[in-house]
């Protein structure tokens, strides 16, 4: 979290601000209560004073990068996107009560916890990274709880594309979970410098200190902290319930040659479900698009530097909203204009009339009656 304090919370209407919730590099979060439908929602609000084409460029690409992965169980949803009245961009997302899982150097995770987080947020990333999205900064404090405990991926800030990511960009570097051709600034980018960095965080998880801090709790400069990085002699986890199988997994994604790395995020969420299911846990379920999902709908422009803002329909007023009703009356009076079409299962969807249908009732019921009374009548029974 950044080291000062937050900004001022816009005024945005139809929400109603509540507190603030952290301070990033770029951006505040606060709560606010949304009005319609009635929820609390987490508002992330990009800082005034960094507000550039660069800036909102990005911006713009978390927005739609998020939308797009946002139905992946494993992703923080985003509601919506649009600019306050003082011309901040905002993003409006699901509110994670439970909090980030930065919290790991008082609170380091369980082995079974830290499993299963691990093969979530690698389904995510899978996921992200079919749909051709690098996430670029995963850390910790990237991974937050929803209100049910679920571990999620959040904070797409700097995600880029992971066929153009190009060392021009605007790049945050989060050097403790930086993959060393990352911190030699040979690349701002690859699939296997995020299975560095997701290695990285699991570490810091189950450890309570990154990797390549030193063990006995010293204190290193950042130069220091690159440098033990660039050398990547992995420092096992000593603690009797992580075994040597995760650890392996874990120095195997932290490999100084990417090349020996797992090959995709799938292949890291098969190595902890390997470990999950040797210390007898049910392993935990791999969640990741279809081919056809990823497939679908247009790349995502990571180069668009407007001003975006949703379509807003303007509210009808008293005699327009008479026009509309009067035009209702009318076109519900009108016979309808489509014949029904047959469904693709050959059911014909049709809505009934209901004057019609309460005609062949009574008529049915009518029917029945005269039946029964002329049967009755025949027995004799009157
Ligand atoms: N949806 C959310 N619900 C609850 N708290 C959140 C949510 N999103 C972010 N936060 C809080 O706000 C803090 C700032 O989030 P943000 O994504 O801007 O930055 P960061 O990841 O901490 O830093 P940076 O973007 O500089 O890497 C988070 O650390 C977290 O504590």
């Amino acid at each position: 979290m950044a080291s000062r304090l937050p900004s001022t919370p816009p005024v945005l209407s139809g929400f109603t601000y509540v507190r603030p919730l952290g301070a990033g590099g770029f951006a505040d979060v606060f709560l606010f209560e949304q009005n319609l439908p009635r929820r609390s929602v987490a508002v992330k609000v990009l800082l005034q004073s960094v507000v550039d084409a660069e800036v909102l460029r990005m911006f713009n690409a978390e927005a739609d990068v998020m939308a797009r992965l946002s139905s992946h169980p494993s992703i923080l949803t985003v509601y919506s996107a649009s600019i306050s009245a003082d011309g901040r961009p905002y993003l409006v997302m699901e509110y994670c009560p439970n909090g980030p899982a930065g919290r790991f150097r008082r609170n380091p995770f369980s082995t079974p916890d830290a499993l299963e987080v691990g093969v979530r947020i690698a389904s995510a990333l899978e996921t992200a990274h079919r749909a051709g999205v690098l996430h670029r900064d995963i850390k910790p404090s990237n991974i937050l709880h929803t209100a049910y405990n679920a571990a999620v991926l959040s904070d797409f800030g700097i995600a880029s594309s992971l066929s153009h990511s190009s060392a021009a960009e605007l790049f945050a570097m989060s050097v403790p979970w930086s993959a060393p051709e990352v911190v030699e600034e040979r690349t701002t980018g690859t699939v296997a410098s995020e299975v560095w960095g997701f290695g990285a965080t699991l570490y810091s998880l189950l450890a309570g200190r990154t990797p390549f801090e030193p063990a006995d709790g010293a204190k290193v400069t950042t130069e220091q902290l690159r440098q033990r990085i660039r050398r990547g002699k992995y420092a096992p986890i000593t603690r009797p319930d992580v075994p040597a199988s995760l650890n392996a997994a874990l120095a195997q994604m932290m490999s100084l040659d990417p090349r020996k790395r797992p090959k995709t995020m799938k292949d890291c969420a098969e190595l902890l479900r390997a470990v999950q299911a040797e210390i007898g846990l049910t392993p935990t379920a791999l969640e990741v698009a279809v081919d056809e999902w990823a497939a679908a709908g247009a790349p995502i422009d990571f180069d668009n530097r407007l001003m975006r803002q949703p379509v807003v329909a303007p509210v009808l007023g008293e005699s327009s909203r008479a026009r509309e009703r009067a035009r209702a009356r009318s076109r519900s009076a009108r016979p309808p204009e489509a014949a029904p079409q047959p469904s693709d299962d050959g059911t014909t969807v049709a809505r009934a009339k209901p004057s019609y249908l309460w005609l062949k009732l009574a008529a049915a019921v009518g029917v029945g009656v005269g039946l029964a009374v002329a049967g009755m009548a025949a027995l004799r029974l009157f």
